[in-house]
């Protein structure tokens, strides 16, 4: 492919969507277009660098404000259009988008079930496009590419699903997990992962290390739903800006050893360019190791005499929970080289 493929990025000045905008100005075959924010913004007209010093000489280029005239031009002018905007937001986005022509990845949950009745349960609102949550493809790279490469909309999973089905799915798709007993993922995630905005919760004085949405956060149908079965899901807040740390405590079905537990994990990951394997956990992996990259790191521990197994999972909630991995989809969807994993790429 010698033609370059032109990107927009709505929501630009938030903490994914200026991670995407560096990826695609970085990547060799995407070319950044216009980034946008809120049409009322109060960043309208500055420079991407300006409101995120760590880009100035990368991203020195102006937001603009997202105005019924823009509306109108985005999906005819990008052939790729990011939504990394709230939720409710991206439902009333994509479909404007999708029928100017350009190929849509939201990094929201706005597309992420099939069955509108999940919306007012988990996110608060009535969802309006049910029939575009039927054709939108959930974006977990490793698991779901070939529908990726077809798909006009794709749902790009969440963060804390992102690790965690990242961990589970090879267990889960090998027959090795117990049939009754639910997994129980506990996951701690830097402050990043609630956004820019400022609120009360995310203020530096209030973050200390505690759990929040417990028996109720938006990921737990997300990842039950992905994986084809009931988990337990509790999120943490640490008091660190970004990465994520999932902790996944199963129980094997009966007779199962380690060796097919390495053996799973081997069999799905080793073509992997994105998945890292800690064998036996030789080293435990951790933010420290996955923070500003799009790798997702995976250990785990079998204990064969009492048939239990935890797998670590971290990764940057803002790289491969979010931006790497829409452009992960993007490589998929337009056939592209695996940047930015490939030999010699800079984040
Ligand atoms: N943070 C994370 O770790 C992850 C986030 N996500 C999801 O990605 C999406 C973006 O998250 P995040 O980057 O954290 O959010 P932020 O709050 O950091 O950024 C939101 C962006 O959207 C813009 N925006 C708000 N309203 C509109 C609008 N109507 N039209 C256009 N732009 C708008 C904001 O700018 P302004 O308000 O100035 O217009 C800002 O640029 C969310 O859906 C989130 O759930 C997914 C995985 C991980
Ligand atoms: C620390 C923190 O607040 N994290 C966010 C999850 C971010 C994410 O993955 O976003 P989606 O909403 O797109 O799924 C939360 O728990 O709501």
């Amino acid at each position: 492919m010698s033609q370059l493929i032109r990107c927009a990025v709505i929501g630009a000045s938030g903490y994914t969507g200026v991670e995407l905008a560096a990826l695609i100005a970085r990547h060799p075959q995407l070319e950044l277009g216009k980034v946008y924010v809120s049409a009322a913004s109060v960043d309208g007209g500055k420079q991407l660098s300006q409101l995120h010093g760590r880009f100035l000489g990368l991203l020195d280029l102006p937001v603009t404000p997202l105005t019924d005239d823009e509306l109108a031009q985005v999906g005819k002018q990008h052939d790729l259009v990011f939504l990394a905007t709230e939720h409710q937001v991206s439902t009333q986005l994509a479909p404007t988008f999708l029928a100017q022509g350009a190929v849509v990845m939201d990094l929201s949950g706005g597309f992420r079930f099939a069955d509108a009745e999940v919306y007012p349960k988990f996110y608060g609102f009535e969802h309006e496009q049910p029939e575009l949550l039927k054709k939108a493809v959930y974006g977990l790279a490793e698991w779901n590419a070939e529908a990726v490469k077809t798909a006009d909309l794709v749902a790009v999973p969440g963060c804390y699903p992102t690790a965690s089905l990242t961990a589970l799915k090879p267990l889960r798709e090998a027959g090795l997990l117990d049939d009754v007993q639910y997994p129980v993922i506990n996951a701690v995630s830097g402050v990043s992962g609630a956004g820019r905005k400022a609120s009360m919760t995310n203020s530096f004085c209030e973050v200390s290390l505690h759990p929040y949405g417990v028996l109720g956060h938006r990921h737990q149908p997300e990842i039950s739903d992905q994986l084809g079965r009931d988990v337990i899901f509790t999120p943490h807040l640490g008091n660190f800006p970004r990465g994520i740390v999932a902790t996944v405590t199963v129980k094997l079905a009966p007779g199962v050893t380690a060796e097919q537990v390495s053996q799973a994990y081997h069999n799905a990951y080793d073509s992997s360019t994105c998945v890292r394997l800690y064998d036996a956990m030789n080293q435990t992996p951790s933010i420290k190791n996955v923070v500003n990259t799009c790798h997702v790191d995976i250990g785990w521990k079998v204990d064969e005499a009492n048939g239990h197994a935890v797998l670590i999972a971290a990764e940057d909630n803002l790289l491969k929970g979010a931006a790497g991995q829409a452009i992960q989809c993007a490589n998929l969807r337009f056939g592209l080289i695996d940047f930015p994993f490939e030999a010699g790429a800079a984040l």
